[in-house]
């Protein structure tokens, strides 16, 4: 797993600006290179500003959309459409916008597909699996960006502090309840899936979020889930000043313009 790098801008707009333009720039790298690519998105307040933001860009339409499968790292139980799940808001600040392949966008199924939670989270691992090679030597395939954010409480996706999730070693997708940010009922990828990501991008933004972010580059995954949250070549934390007020000193920090 890599060592974290630290990238501090001066405030969430930036920020979400910051993602978007380094996701739009990954992401033609990766498809020239490869011809295709794959993401893992996120909920929460930047995972979803960062999307609207590559939206509002105009070098958006150098990624081949039809080429990009899309992923999620968690979801939030609930019925399809309901505005608080984390595809509803991603289809509203950008999947909706650009012209991505129907059979390349993988949701997470909602809570009113006919499927408990733990159906759910087992019909989204075996999509996961028939979508890897072997040459990933693994039950997902080798995202190449996955974004995570982190909550005060140092969760990513929906791995909070304290759960059975955490402990997860063989499973890539698990079934939340008693969630203590709502709504209760959730799905996530587990550790192991989200360390298969060639690249993994926190991307924080708050003070409330300083601890967090603290204890998600020093700690412990069991303790501070956040701390879990590797990628295979490379794992960035993108932070603005006030989510970076209490990084150790001396760790990987690239830039604070
Ligand atoms: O479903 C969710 O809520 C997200 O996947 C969750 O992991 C989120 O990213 C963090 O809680 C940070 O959210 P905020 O940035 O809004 O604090």
């Amino acid at each position: 797993m890599s060592v974290p790098s630290v990238l501090v801008h001066k405030n969430a707009d930036v920020l979400a600006e910051a993602v978007a333009a380094r996701l739009i720039t990954r992401l033609v790298d990766v498809q020239a290179a490869r011809g295709s690519a794959s993401v893992v998105l996120t909920g929460g307040t930047l995972g979803i500003a960062s999307l609207a933001a590559v939206a509002a860009t105009p070098a958006r339409d150098a990624i081949d959309w039809r080429n990009l499968d899309l992923w999620w790292g968690d979801e939030r139980f609930l019925p399809a459409g309901d505005p608080e799940r984390n595809e509803t808001q991603a289809r509203e600040a950008l999947l909706d916008q650009v012209e991505l392949t129907p059979s390349r966008i993988h949701p997470m199924a909602p809570a009113d597909s006919g499927q408990s939670a733990e159906e759910a989270a087992d019909s989204y691992a075996a999509e996961l699996a028939k979508a890897a090679y072997p040459e990933d030597h693994g039950p997902v395939p080798s995202f190449d960006i996955l974004l995570l954010g982190l909550g005060p409480d140092t969760h990513v996706a929906s791995l909070f502090p304290g759960h059975p999730a955490l402990y997860e070693e063989e499973r890539s997708v698990v079934a939340v309840h008693h969630s203590p940010k709502p709504p209760p009922t959730r799905i996530s990828l587990t550790f192991p899936a989200i360390q298969a990501a060639r690249e993994v991008w926190v991307v924080s933004a708050g003070a409330e979020k300083a601890r967090a972010v603290h204890l998600a580059l020093t700690g412990g995954r069991l303790q501070a889930p956040g701390a879990g949250a590797r990628g295979r070549q490379r794992t960035l934390f993108l932070l603005d000043r006030a989510a970076a007020a209490e990084i150790p000193p001396g760790l990987g920090r690239i830039a604070s313009p």
